[in-house]
């Protein structure tokens, strides 16, 4: 009788427990449905937002009626058939990438233009081209030595008249460039300048003002205008003076032209270059021949660079170049070193060097005479490598912007390229200590955490979402999307309550710890309650605090 009844309550308990896992499974299909329209939700209010702006912006008024009109830029126009016999015999190229067509259309026809694509994009050719339509010269700002001294490089090669003015010119080169912009004598069609020559130097300024009153100034070009605003990840100060081209040169039409910028970057670098009414034209921020692949980072520094070393000399041949992005100088030259004993050829790279030693390392990377550059963030604008086959982070970036940009440096030629990041948790509050201080610097950082932590979502989604631009499909270009992975949902809601529990009471006694004093004092504070360590152990695990 008894045994009966002790039957029929087991039997009655493992229905409860089977119909209490059958509402578990329900509510973790729900909470992940949540986060998917969560995610879906702000997606579709910046994609709102962003047809609002661009709405109003591309609106040009009609002088005699006050209407909006709505260009066609890809309609044709009267320099098509020179345009494009330039585009193949000066350039050597076929045909225009898109937007490049319709960007020099509005440029000829005198708009001012926001230009946001890709890195290895073609943004060059979109003030390069019209220069050879238009008499007078073409004024480029752009933020670094190197990248001038390329163009300018460039463009003699392909017998374009071009040259620069910065600090390392000459004082004869100086004088007959001032000549040229005064007097119009002489062979110049872009002049390329550093911001600094607009923010400083009243006596070009002054020279720039006559070449414009002979009517020879034809256009004026901002390159890496993100540099303009401080919410981008590559502010300049002397950027922030440039706003005087357009009101001292109110009829010469503006390009303002970078790789990324966020709704709000643009905004306020259309505040900063006044660019009031203007033609804004984005391309994609996909790059299709880019696999993003994200590690888990090994505890120990040996095992992250065996880690490494394993994937370069397992997937790539010695000519096959690669950057390697590190935290601290002092990474960098351990990383190098540790590589380099492995038969890697590589070097570091950092803002302690000088100019000569870090010069000498970019050189002989760049002719493919050392394989890797392992360098901090001091590595960074002005790599024209187009073909770095692969772009290791040995710890995370502080925004997502800035990894997009980091890793952006990878396959600028278009063909496939690797953007692998080892991340491990342990990692993030050295990034926090820097980046407190920066206005949203901490939502950047969770952002770019919850892309790392991610072993479901498409990284690439992460990107589109980030930007504000509607999904496109994957193809299979990434880890995610590429591999299928065993997951199972374990439920850490407890632990993680606790643990705020405990952050709170010790930021309520001003308490300052590190992550791993925090651990510690966790963990005592489970084993008082007898809960013993394996409960602690398993909550640690998942979370990745410690090595699996
Ligand atoms: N329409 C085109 N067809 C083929 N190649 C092109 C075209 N337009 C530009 N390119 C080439 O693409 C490469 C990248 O161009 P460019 O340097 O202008 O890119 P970018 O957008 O400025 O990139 P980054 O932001 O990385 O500097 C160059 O070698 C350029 O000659």
């Amino acid at each position: 009788m008894m045994a009966d009844m002790t039957k029929d309550l087991e039997q009655q308990y493992e229905l409860v427990e089977a119909e209490l896992q059958e509402v578990q499974d329900q509510i973790n299909s729900l909470l992940e449905h949540q986060g998917r329209l969560l995610e879906q939700k702000s997606e579709l209010l910046n994609l709102i937002r962003s047809c609002k702006v661009s709405k109003h912006e591309n609106l040009w008024t009609d002088e005699k009626t006050g209407r909006p009109i709505q260009e066609d830029w890809t309609r044709s126009f009267e320099w098509d058939q020179q345009a494009q016999d330039i585009l193949l015999n000066v350039f050597g190229i076929s045909s225009y990438r898109t937007n490049q067509r319709e960007i020099i259309n509005a440029i000829l026809s005198g708009r001012d233009v926001i230009v946001i694509m890709a890195a290895g994009g073609g943004k060059s050719l979109c003030y390069q081209l019209p220069a050879l339509l238009r008499p007078g010269i073409v004024l480029v700002v752009s933020p670094l030595l190197s990248l001038i001294h390329d163009q300018v490089m460039g463009l003699t090669a392909l017998k374009i008249p071009a040259r620069m003015l910065n600090s390392t010119t000459s004082k004869e080169e100086e004088k007959l460039i001032y000549k040229i912009l005064e007097k119009g004598e002489g062979d110049l069609q872009i002049l390329y300048v550093t911001p600094e020559k607009i923010a400083k130097s009243k006596r070009f300024m002054s020279k720039l003002e006559k070449c414009n009153h002979g009517g020879r100034l034809s256009l004026l070009a901002i390159d890496e205008a993100h540099c303009c605003s401080q919410w981008g990840h590559d502010f300049r100060p002397d950027y922030k003076n440039l706003g005087i081209l357009k009101k001292q040169f109110p009829k010469v039409p503006m390009i303002a032209l970078t790789a990324t910028a966020t709704e709000r970057v643009q905004n306020d670098l259309k505040e900063m270059l006044q660019l009031s009414s203007c033609e804004k034209f984005v391309s994609s921020v996909n790059r299709p021949n880019l696999f993003y692949e994200v590690r888990d980072k090994k505890s120990n520094a040996s095992g992250v660079i065996d880690d490494i070393a394993e994937f370069i000399q397992e997937s790539y041949s010695e000519n096959d170049s690669g950057i390697i992005y590190c935290f601290s100088r002092r990474e960098c030259e351990q990383v190098a070193r540790e590589l380099q004993q492995k038969g890697i050829s590589a070097s570091h790279y950092h803002a302690d060097m000088d100019a000569a030693a870090r010069e000498s390392v970019y050189m002989r990377w760049s002719s493919n005479k050392l394989q890797v550059i392992v360098g901090t963030i001091a590595f960074g604008m002005g790599i024209n490598k187009p073909d770095v086959r692969f772009v290791i982070h040995h710890s995370l970036s502080k925004s997502l912007e800035t990894y997009y940009q980091e890793s952006g440096r990878a396959g600028r030629d278009g063909l496939p390229s690797h953007c692998l990041l080892f991340f491990r948790p342990a990692d993030l509050p050295r990034q926090s200590a820097m980046i407190f201080a920066e206005v949203v610097g901490l939502q950047n950082l969770y952002d770019i955490t919850r892309y790392c932590q991610s072993k479901r979502a498409c990284r690439r989604a992460a990107f589109f979402h980030h930007f504000g631009e509607k999904l496109q499909d994957c193809n299979g270009m990434c880890d995610n999307c590429a591999f299928s992975r065993e997951l199972v949902d374990v439920d850490v809601t407890a632990h993680a309550k606790s643990i705020l529990t405990l952050v709170k009471e010790l930021q309520s006694l001003d308490k300052m710890i590190t992550l791993l004093q925090l651990v510690d004092q966790w963990k005592s504070h489970y084993r008082q309650l007898g809960m013993g360590d394996k409960y602690v152990y398993d909550y640690l695990k998942y979370a990745s605090v410690i090595s699996k």
